[in-house]
């Protein structure tokens, strides 16, 4: 996973994204649970209607689809401290991924470039199979939602059904950064458009780093990795101390030397380009 890491810089999709007319699987997803948008959609007639079976009279005809009325997103999915919930959601399913892997042995080999032979193909194992597994998905639409991103975004066949979504651990997390950063321009526009038109990468940094915030997530990500990656067969090692399926602070170390570091990239990446 760290090959991962290591060898891909994120992508950053165009700010565009946030006026694309196209569902993206971030707001389809969420949307559901979300009242304000449900009340959007009713009165602009494209919500689900009751029905009432003890009404005699037939239920009057159902406005046009094409309201006059202006479709505006009133719900607050991109504010800070929703993204911030989907972040903390996400810890789980990243830690989870974490275990599961520790489980099995490093196997330099399937890193090694120069050990796996195959016509055509120079790279790794495990370059191979995450290469050909993307453009396995990417022929179902996988990279076509907006949280989504593959690693080798070269030479992708396009899709050859609708949009599906898929579960994904690391790369998600971090391009989860365009929505952090989109939520902080919308609450302080002045402050970031300065920076973005001199384009100041270390001043966009500056405002979007979050000291506390981080220092709470890494806390919070050791806290996690120890509660669901103790090994409950076991009465401890010698001393009696608990047996970790992954050293928590290992796990901590990811989110402060990788994780966080790489999804403040991604939002600056974002809002150098959020004025264009
Ligand atoms: O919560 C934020 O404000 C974010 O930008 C997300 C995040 C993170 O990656 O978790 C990144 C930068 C901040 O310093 C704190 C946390």
């Amino acid at each position: 996973m760290e090959v991962k890491v290591l060898k891909t810089s994120p992508s950053i999709c165009n700010p565009q994204l946030f006026r694309s007319p196209r569902p993206s699987s971030l707001f389809s997803l969420q949307t559901k649970k979300n009242p304000s948008f449900r009340l959007l959609a009713a009165s602009t007639g494209h919500g689900v209607r009751p029905t009432h079976s003890s009404d005699a009279s037939p239920p009057p005809p159902p406005p046009p689809l094409r309201s006059s009325k202006k479709r505006v997103d009133e719900s607050e999915i991109l504010t800070l401290d929703s993204i911030r919930q989907s972040l903390i959601r996400q810890e789980d399913s990243i830690i989870y991924s974490l275990l599961e892997r520790s489980q099995y042995c490093y196997n330099a080999d399937t890193y090694n470039r120069n050990v796996f032979y195959m016509d055509g193909f120079h790279g790794s194992l495990v370059e191979f199979m995450v290469r050909e597994t993307e453009r396995l998905h990417a022929q179902v639409g996988r990279y076509k939602s907006p949280d989504e991103h593959p690693f080798f975004a070269e030479d992708l066949p396009e899709p050859m059904l609708p949009p599906l979504q898929y579960p994904q651990a690391l790369s998600k997390r971090i391009h989860y950064g365009k929505f952090v950063a989109e939520a902080k321009f919308r609450a302080s526009p002045e402050a970031y458009e300065a920076a973005i038109r001199a384009q100041d990468r270390d001043h966009l940094m500056r405002l979007l780093t979050y000291e506390t915030v981080e220092a709470a997530i890494v806390e919070r990500v050791e806290m996690k990795a120890r509660t669901f990656g103790q090994e409950l067969n076991g009465n401890g090692d010698q001393d009696g101390s608990p047996i970790y399926k992954i050293k928590p602070s290992l796990v901590a170390d990811l989110y402060g030397d990788w994780i966080m570091p790489l999804t403040k990239q991604v939002q600056v990446e974002y809002l150098l380009r959020r004025l264009d």
